[in-house]
């Protein structure tokens, strides 16, 4: 129902003028959630909005402006193409250009003849410009002082890791902070990786205890800021920051990091959102039917890519490639796809490609922009983590796991480990995807630190099964 009395529209024109002053002092994703709500309160301030246009004003301008204004007063049109043209105007300062221009022509029909909505699209048609051109003009120009960020996502075991290590060993004159995310009860990727400041990387932040699309979504942004403190205190110039989500994460609230927090937004620029694929396991978690309300993590994924790495193609058949392809292409229908096996991609197909377009994403996701965006995993995904002393027989954990994942790695999507056996110096490392698994021996184990850790993660595990069978494979 309309509210037509006057506090409804003194309501409105506050949250427009909040809206305002948040632009112009670049609060810019908070000038969003302003002018949204300044447009939910000139819509029921609107007595004549029937309930087929509710919403429409907010999420479609253009089809607003040609099907549904004609009825309302010439001062009411004047009022909403001014909110629209404040809309655009803070999308045009966070680099949506497209959907900037569509705000505006929306509100030179309502009101052709308003000098700010005129200045506003000169602007934006200029900038569009200069981006097709690639001209540097200075909102442009800013945007390359930013320092870019590559976020790294994909599936469990798709090969997330591995692609970070080409990345640091073939760029080492580059230098490179790294945020990593790991999913599970305890962290094994830094045991993983150890050397990867050895591969030349300038900072490294491990983030263990959730999901930085969500629980640790307040870390990320505390970790990217202290990078850019820190590279500000010592006067350095990083050449990239390179996010490693967990295998489950959506990789769209962590791009909206990106936009939400003023400081990052104003110095840091989103690259692109590289999504690694498993070849021989992705189908079936893209296909995999979540309960309602539950988000395919895996479609997310692919839904937000700037680019898509077909990985370990040596463990699938060509016809098995392209019905993937094919999948792939039903959900995001424009992105380049790779091909690779163990990552080995050239550098300059993943790296400075200026991938993420703001206007592509809000095509896809209207609402990625608002604050506060509804986000649920699957709870029925866990994982157990088992850290013990002692060394392990080879020959029984061999057994084991074997066993274990011939039986159970439709459920067991990830195992990793690092464990002592009995007879070597050397950590034996160990990976498991599905039922597909290996291990062979790594570097010795430091002094001191010769302890077991095993990691599973998956569907309906079961602690005390996994618990008692690995004790049982100690010598
Ligand atoms: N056969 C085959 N194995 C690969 C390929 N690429 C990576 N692997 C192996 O797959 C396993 C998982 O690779 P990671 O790079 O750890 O995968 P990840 O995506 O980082 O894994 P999580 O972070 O646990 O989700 C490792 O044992 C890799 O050596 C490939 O192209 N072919």
């Amino acid at each position: 129902m309309a509210c037509t009395a006057p506090a409804c529209a003194d309501t409105w024109r506050e949250k427009h003028a909040s809206a305002r002053q948040a632009a112009e002092e670049s609060r810019l994703f908070e000038a969003v959630q302003l002018i949204n709500a300044a447009l939910e309160s000139f819509e029921n301030s609107q007595a004549g909005t029937g309930t087929e246009q509710q919403g429409m004003m907010l999420t479609d301008p253009a089809r607003f402006a040609a099907e549904a204004a004609g009825s309302m007063a010439a001062g009411a049109k004047v009022d909403l193409a001014g909110l629209w043209a404040t809309r655009a105007d803070i999308l045009m300062g966070l680099g949506g250009l497209k959907r900037a221009a569509g705000e505006l022509g929306a509100a030179a029909l309502l009101a052709p003849e308003e000098t700010r909505v005129k200045e506003l699209l000169a602007e934006c048609e200029k900038l569009q410009k200069y981006q097709e051109e690639g001209i540097a003009e200075d909102a442009v120009a800013a945007t390359q002082n930013k320092v870019p960020v590559h976020i790294l996502t994909g599936f469990l075991g798709s090969g997330k890791t591995t692609l970070l290590n080409h990345i640091l060993r073939e760029s080492h004159t580059k230098r490179y902070a790294v945020i990593e995310n790991e999913f599970g009860e305890i962290g094994i990727d830094d045991k993983l990786i150890a050397r990867r400041e050895d591969l030349g990387a300038e900072q490294i932040i491990e983030m263990n205890n959730g999901c930085i699309c969500c629980t640790v979504r307040g870390d990320l942004i505390q970790g990217l800021r202290s990078i850019l403190k820190k590279t500000s205190l010592e006067g350095t110039k990083l050449d990239g920051v390179i996010i490693e989500t967990t295998g489950l994460a959506d990789p769209a609230p962590v791009a909206q990091t990106f936009f939400a927090d003023d400081v990052i937004q104003s110095k840091m620029l989103l690259d692109g959102i590289i999504t690694m694929i498993d070849a021989k396991h992705a189908l079936q978690h893209l296909r995999e039917e979540k309960p309602e309300g539950v988000e395919n993590e895996a479609v997310e994924q692919v839904a937000f890519a700037d680019r898509i790495i077909i990985n370990k193609t040596d463990l699938v058949s060509s016809e098995e490639v392209k019905v993937l392809t094919d999948e792939i292409r039903a959900i995001n229908r424009l992105v380049p796809i790779i091909y690779t096996q163990n990552a080995k991609v050239d550098l300059t197909e993943i790296i400075g490609i200026k991938g993420f377009s703001l206007d592509r994403v809000l095509e896809a996701d209207s609402e990625f922009l608002r604050d506060e965006q509804e986000h649920q995993h699957d709870q029925t995904v866990s994982s157990v983590g088992i850290e013990c002393p002692g060394e392990c027989d080879q020959a029984r954990l061999n057994a084991w796991i074997a066993k274990l994942l011939t039986e159970r790695g439709t459920d067991i999507f990830r195992t990793k480990g690092v464990l002592a056996v009995k007879g070597s110096d050397h950590k034996f490392v160990f990976q498991g995807i599905h039922m597909i698994f290996g291990g062979q021996p790594q570097d010795p184990w430091p002094s001191g630190e010769r302890v077991n850790r095993l990691i599973f993660i998956g569907r309906n595990l079961d602690r005390a099964e996994l618990e008692t069978g690995f004790k049982s494979t100690l010598a």
